[in-house]
Formats: structure tokens, sequence, C-alpha cells
């Protein structure tokens, strides 16, 4: 059966090798190209993405020592690591095939070669090479995934009518492949429900590939989700698996998609109506099989309306829309979550869970909590922290009759004239008085979210 995938190139000074190169390797394998001068293997290096060179060692006339032969394969070997390099050698050149196999080759035949070998010797090429991707994108996945492992993966709290309701659509769209879009303020919980669909769904076994769309710079953008090849441009130092295909057969939830710029947002449709995806700087398109989360806090379809966001593409992305009530609209679970966070924080904090007076849940529930779940979390937090006796204090929650939450502190008065001292200011201020929501800061601070990270990196806030 012929190999659909693999690419061959085959550099030979002579014609008759090179024919029958051609004629024998066709049958089996897709793409077979032929040179008969090494004088622009280069270019079609660039411009074709082949698995296997098979080369010759020997060009200029009556030339025997393999010199151009090793230094070809040296630059082949430097600038396209992944390529697979199977030498031609003539009959006794032994020492030289040794030598270059230290080099990087990954096999040799010797001419005159029975077919029967010559085809085993390429397809063991093509099955190393396989190999070493596979490695590479298992490698990525699981640094991927132990960088998730690490933040927290609450379960889904909540048991009101509203929660209830969405738990059950989560549980019925979870089995299924469709594209869910979930929509809510900021710190609803769509993080959470969308780890919650991927443990529920059939690819629970899989990765799960979180993307803060909203946080990448248009450059970043291609790279970080469709890959790169080494050298596609200058910083590119190893080929990088992206996440669509760290997703592989998993879940790839995209954070934030309102923030995509317009001129992004046809590429990932692209990917999305292709399921497939061609790495920046590399020819050939990878399948992709993934499940798509998405989730803004943005009226997308608003969006659409002033024209900042593609009609198609949320045609694409919203198959089942699901979207997060505010904690406002569903105070039946504050004294749920309130006892959830308060045990939490006590294991954390090697301690007693706080006791919560009836005057005290009283004063939670009927706040009206602009930033959600993730709003009363941090307060619980802080509460266990700063309490030392064995109650939650209702002075210590609500000083001045709301929360004292860091987000709502007052902000810094500006005290200064230094400009990088003002603008770490500003930035501070701003993250202050949005609780945190970085969508929102940028947007006070009128920059985008990648250069509001830019900046919270730079000041390390
Ligand atoms: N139902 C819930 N049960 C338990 N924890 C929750 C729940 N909802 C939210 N949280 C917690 O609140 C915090 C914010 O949740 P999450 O990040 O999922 O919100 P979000 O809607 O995705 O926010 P953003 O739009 O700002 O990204 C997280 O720490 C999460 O663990």
């Amino acid at each position: 059966m012929k190999d659909k995938n693999a690419a061959i190139l085959v550099v030979d000074d002579n014609e008759d090798i090179l024919f029958a190169a051609d004629l024998l390797l066709k049958k089996s394998f897709a793409k077979v190209d032929t040179l008969a001068s090494p004088a622009t293997i280069d270019q079609q290096l660039q411009q074709h993405d082949y698995d296997v060179v098979l080369l010759d060692m020997n060009f200029t006339q009556d030339a025997s020592s393999g010199k151009e032969g090793l230094a070809i394969l040296q630059r082949i070997k430097a600038e396209h690591p992944d390529i697979e390099v199977v030498l031609i050698t003539a009959y006794g050149g032994m020492e030289l095939a040794i030598e270059a196999m230290k080099l990087g080759a990954g096999d040799f035949v010797v001419k005159p070669w029975h077919n029967e070998r010559l085809l085993t010797t390429v397809h063991s090429a093509l099955e190393r090479r396989r190999t070493r991707h596979k490695i590479q994108v298992l490698e990525q996945t699981q640094v991927q995934l132990v960088e998730q492992a690490y933040q927290d993966f609450d379960e889904f709290i909540g048991n009101s009518d509203a929660m209830q309701a969405i738990k059950e659509t989560i549980q019925r769209a979870a089995s299924t492949d469709a594209n869910i879009l979930l929509t809510g303020e900021s710190g609803t919980g769509k993080g959470v429900a969308a780890h919650t669909i991927h443990k529920l769904s059939k690819r629970y076994d899989k990765p799960f590939m979180g993307v803060d769309v909203g946080a990448l710079t248009e450059s970043l953008f291609e790279s970080e989700l469709f890959g790169h090849k080494k050298g596609a441009f200058t910083g590119a130092d190893n080929d990088q698996v992206g996440r669509f295909e760290a997703a592989q057969n998993g879940t790839l939830f995209l954070d934030e998609i309102g923030n995509l710029a317009l001129s992004l947002q046809v590429k990932l449709l692209g990917a999305l109506q292709n399921r497939q995806i061609v790495p920046v700087g590399g020819r050939k398109a990878i399948d992709v099989d993934i499940r798509l989360i998405c989730a803004t806090n943005d009226n997308l379809q608003d969006s659409v309306s002033a024209g900042q966001f593609r009609q198609d593409l949320l045609y694409r992305i919203n198959t089942v829309e699901i979207r997060l009530p505010a904690l406002r609209e569903r105070r039946q679970d504050i004294p749920l979550l309130v006892d959830y966070f308060l045990r939490r924080y006590a294991k954390k904090y090697r301690r007693e869970p706080l006791r919560v007076s009836d005057n005290a849940m009283q004063m939670l529930s009927d706040w009206h909590w602009p930033g959600n779940v993730r709003e009363l979390q941090h307060l619980m937090e802080r509460a266990t922290i700063l309490t030392s006796g064995d109650d939650l204090s209702t002075e210590l929650l609500f000083p001045n009759g709301q929360p004292a939450s860091p987000e709502l502190e007052q902000a810094t008065p500006l005290t200064t004239l230094n400009l990088e001292e003002l603008e770490k200011q500003a930035v501070l201020n701003a993250m202050r008085s949005v609780e945190g929501n970085i969508s929102k800061a940028a947007k006070v601070l009128g920059i985008n979210r990648a250069s509001l990270y830019r900046r919270l990196n730079k000041f390390e806030l």
C-alpha cells in the first residue's frame, strides 16, 4: 500500500540512479522528487517538507572521499534536524558511512542496492521520523498538562435551579462532540464548566488544552495554536508543537474568544473548517481531531453586528451555547459556596474551617458580587488567613458595608512623577478596580491584553 503522507527526496549526480530510485519509490511513497546536483538542495528543502532525503556521498567527477556528502549532511541536519537522511555509498565506503551516522545520518544503503533493502530502509527512516514527532507531541502535551494540573480545577458547586439546569445541559452536551460556547460575566465559572464538560466527555482521558486567546499577539497566535518549524522566524530555534496538535483527540478550550482580532478569526475559522493546521514555516497540513469549547464575557452577537466578530465563526463555535448566570442571579448557591471555600482554605492553611453566623451569612447572601464566584472565593481565602478566632467576622468581611476584598480597596493615590512608577501604579489601580479581570483592566488602561500581560510581568505583579 502506498504511504500517502510520505515525501522523499533523492539527490545523486547519476541520472540512471535517479531514474531507478524514482521508479521504485513512487510505487510506495506519495511524493518522490529527484535532484541531480546538490547545488539547489537548500532551496529544495526550504520549499518542501521532506521526511527522508536519500543522499549520495560524492558529486564532483571522480571524487570518492565522501567529503561533499558529509558537508551536505551536516548542513541538512543543522537546518532541518527532523529530516531523516539516508546515505547512498559505494561499496567499501563503510568507514565513511559510520562517520556519517555519527553526524546524524539515520542509515545508509550500498550501491548497487537491492530494491527490497532500499524500500525497507526508507520505511524504517520514515518510522523513526514519525516516532520522534510523536514523542515531541507527547513531551509538549505533558508539559502543558503538568502546568494545568497546578491550577485549581474546582468541583462545579451549585444547587440552585439555574445551576441544575446548566449541569443538565452540560451532561447532555458533553457526550456529543458539539462545539460549545460558554458565556457569562467574569468569575462565573466558565473555566470550571469547560473542565467539567471535558471530564464528562468521551475524551476525558485525552488532553485538555486551554489557551487564553485574548492574551496572544497577532504574531504569537499562529505559532501558539498551530506550532512552528525551526527557523520559521527569528527566535524559532526548534520545532514547536501547537496547542491544536497537543490537544489531539482531546478538548481545546479557547478562552476570551471575543478578544480575537478579525485577521486571526479567519485563520481560526480555516483550521476549524478544514480540521487541519499548517505550522508556521511548514508546508504539510496536519489533521487535527479536537472538541472545541470557547468562552467569552462579551455578547458575540453584538460584536457581529458591530463588525468585530465574524458571523461564520460564531456559527461554527456556538452549536450549543451555555450562559453561566451571575452569582447575584443564584443567591441560593452562596451558602454552599461559602462552605465549600471555607473548607478548602481551612485545609490549605491547616486550620479548622471558620464558623459562619446567620448574620454573616445573610450579609454574604445580600451582597451583589460584581466579581461573582471569584470575588467570593478571594474573600473566603482572605478571611481564613486573617481571622485568628473561630468565627467569620462580619467587621472583617464588610468593614464599610462592602467586602474587604483587595479588589475593592481604594486605588492608590498617585504620589510620584516618575513615569515608570506612574505606569506601575496605573496598572495596579486598574487591576484593583476590576477585581483582577485582565480584559476589563486592559480596557480601562486603553491597551490590549497582551500589552497588559507584558506590563504585569515587567512589574512582577
Ligand atoms: N460553580 C463553581 N464551583 C466552584 N468554584 C467555582 C465555581 N465557579 C467559579 N469558581 C471559581 O471561581 C474562580 C473563577 O472561575 P472561572 O475562572 O471558571 O471563571 P470565568 O467565568 O472563566 O472567569 P473569566 O471570564 O474572568 O476567565 C475560579 O477560581 C473557580 O475555581
